[in-house]
């Protein structure tokens, strides 16, 4: 009884002042990760918008872009939240009605007045970037290209969002940000990491951009564009080619047949039982032949098809100059191009055909590759009609010549082999946003892409709640240890006795 009652006493545990220490500790460690969870949690999310409206020379289609209004430099946070495609043809198709271009873009508007909250309207910026159609235009006829211009952005300033300007891009413009896009969206610039090259096939330009270690930019300064992008330099490689988009180049495989004025024409790039009455005044009527146009020319010719790959890419052939160079390397028409490095993303037209013919994945040989579009094209065209009744004919009687004139461009053009073939990816879109010039040309614009690497991020919120409880965990473990030295030997005083 008597050591029990000596135990009591001295056991620490049981003094008024420990328990009240005990008491006031547990107290604190509960409050300080009660803060930690509700002080500490993040502000709500507050989105800003951008729109970039596309409009290219086939069509016009607008992207909603949209971000977390805080620390957007972090990373690569800005996606495409909505798209719309602009019914009707590319804008450069109004120039003898420029009003109805700027009605056409009137529904895509609309969509996007409901997409960004209307709180938001004010402050985002809306952008109109045109590209080859426009350049076409412009060469042919300014006044019309203006007129043009004039009504869309007339059409713009009436909506409810900060409209920042319509505009011709420059193909240099759209091949760097086309790669911006691409490296951007796949976390490659904040990263360092190695980047990946751009391929853009449009209807009249096509586009290639990529960076080459040995290629500082000297020998051909107007290919060369430079970034600093989050810390890092980029000497980045660009060209455009005007006419080399992929309706151009079918006007141009046209107008090498066509040079005698024949009354037909047996194509072989289009499909055996293919025949269509075509308008020598129509396939002519742009700068990209203009100057080939037979005289006098008959009305119009019977475009018949043959469905001969190899055939097709002989006449394809043709629209490129392979021979003239005056700089240490070539791609054609005597334009400097460094030898091809690294991964590229071939996206838009490359994707639209290559997807159709079964083709997106390039560990298919080449050898194969030609195979295949070697098949199509032979397959009779009635067959090709009743195998895809629900595809636009227009877009199926050209994808045995598209995919002829990808090949070619991309092995004899730009020097793909069968070994670095398969460095190219066929692509739409990369974590559901679109491949195209449209965001890198908007973060270009919105200045959200830093030229210097940004501080560490703060700890998420998660994490720092995670840090503080294991910080009142040790604390409380801390105390009671802190206390053994005094208790273990109280509690066995009585076992020694
Ligand atoms: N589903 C599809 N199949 C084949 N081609 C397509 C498809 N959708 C779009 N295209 C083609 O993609 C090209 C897009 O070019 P566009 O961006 O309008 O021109 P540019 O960039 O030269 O101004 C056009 O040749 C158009 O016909
Ligand atoms: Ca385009």
């Amino acid at each position: 009884m008597s050591a029990q009652r000596e135990m009591k006493e001295k056991n620490p545990w049981h003094t008024p002042a420990t328990i009240i220490i005990t008491v006031i500790g547990v107290i604190a460690i509960v409050a300080l990760v009660t803060v930690a969870v509700l002080q500490n949690k993040p502000l709500p999310k507050k989105y800003k918008y951008g729109i970039v409206l596309d409009a290219g020379s086939s069509h016009t289609a607008l992207y909603i872009y949209g971000w977390p209004a805080e620390k957007v430099n972090d990373t690569g946070r800005v996606v495409q939240v909505h798209s719309c495609k602009v019914k009707g043809p590319g804008i450069s198709s109004y120039a003898s009605a420029p009003l109805n271009a700027g009605e056409s873009l009137k529904v895509c508007m609309l969509e996007a007045k409901d997409q960004v909250p209307s709180k938001r309207h004010q402050e985002t910026p809306l952008y109109l970037g045109a590209t080859a159609g426009m350049r076409l235009l412009n060469i042919e006829n300014s006044t019309a290209s203006d007129g043009v211009f004039q009504a869309v952005s007339q059409a713009l300033q009436t909506s409810p969002f900060s409209f920042q300007g319509a505009r011709i891009i420059s193909g240099q413009e759209e091949g760097a940000f086309g790669w911006v896009t691409v490296n951007y969206l796949d976390d490659r610039l904040k990263q360092g990491l190695e980047t990946t090259g751009a391929l853009d096939l449009g209807g009249a330009s096509t586009q290639i951009s990529f960076v080459s270690d040995n290629y500082d930019g000297s020998e051909s300064p107007k290919n060369s564009v430079t970034f600093r992008l989050y810390g890092n330099d980029y000497n980045l490689y660009t060209h455009s080619f005007l006419c080399y988009g992929k309706d151009q180049v079918l006007r141009m495989t046209l107008a090498h047949q066509t040079q005698s004025g024949p009354a037909t024409v047996l194509d072989p790039c289009f499909h055996r039982g293919y025949t269509a009455i075509k308008n020598y005044t129509v396939l002519y009527d742009t700068p990209c032949v203009s100057d080939r146009k037979p005289q006098p020319a008959p009305a119009s010719f019977n475009h018949t098809g043959t469905g001969d790959f190899q055939e097709c890419q002989r006449v394809v052939r043709n629209v490129f100059n392979f021979t003239d160079c005056k700089y240490s390397r070539c791609s054609f028409n005597g334009v400097f191009q460094p030898s091809l490095q690294g991964p590229f993303g071939a996206f838009s037209a490359y994707y639209f055909v290559m997807n159709f013919l079964n083709l997106t994945d390039t560990s298919t040989p080449l050898e194969d590759v030609k195979k295949k579009i070697t098949n199509y094209c032979a397959t009779p065209w009635e067959q090709i009609k009743e195998q895809y009744p629900h595809i636009k004919q227009k877009y199926l009687a050209e994808y045995c010549f598209s995919g002829t004139y990808i090949i070619t461009l991309l092995t004899e053009g730009y020097n793909f082999t069968s070994e670095n073939y398969p460095n190219i990816k066929f692509i739409k879109k990369i974590k559901d946003s679109d491949a195209g010039w449209t965001l890198g040309y908007m973060l270009n614009l919105t200045n959200m892409i830093p030229a210097e690497a940004p501080d560490k991020p703060p700890l998420p919120h998660g994490g720092y709640v995670s840090i503080v409880t294991i910080i009142a965990i040790l604390l409380f473990v801390l105390i009671i240890f802190s206390l053994r030295p005094i208790w273990p030997r109280c509690s066995k005083r009585p076992q020694i006795i």
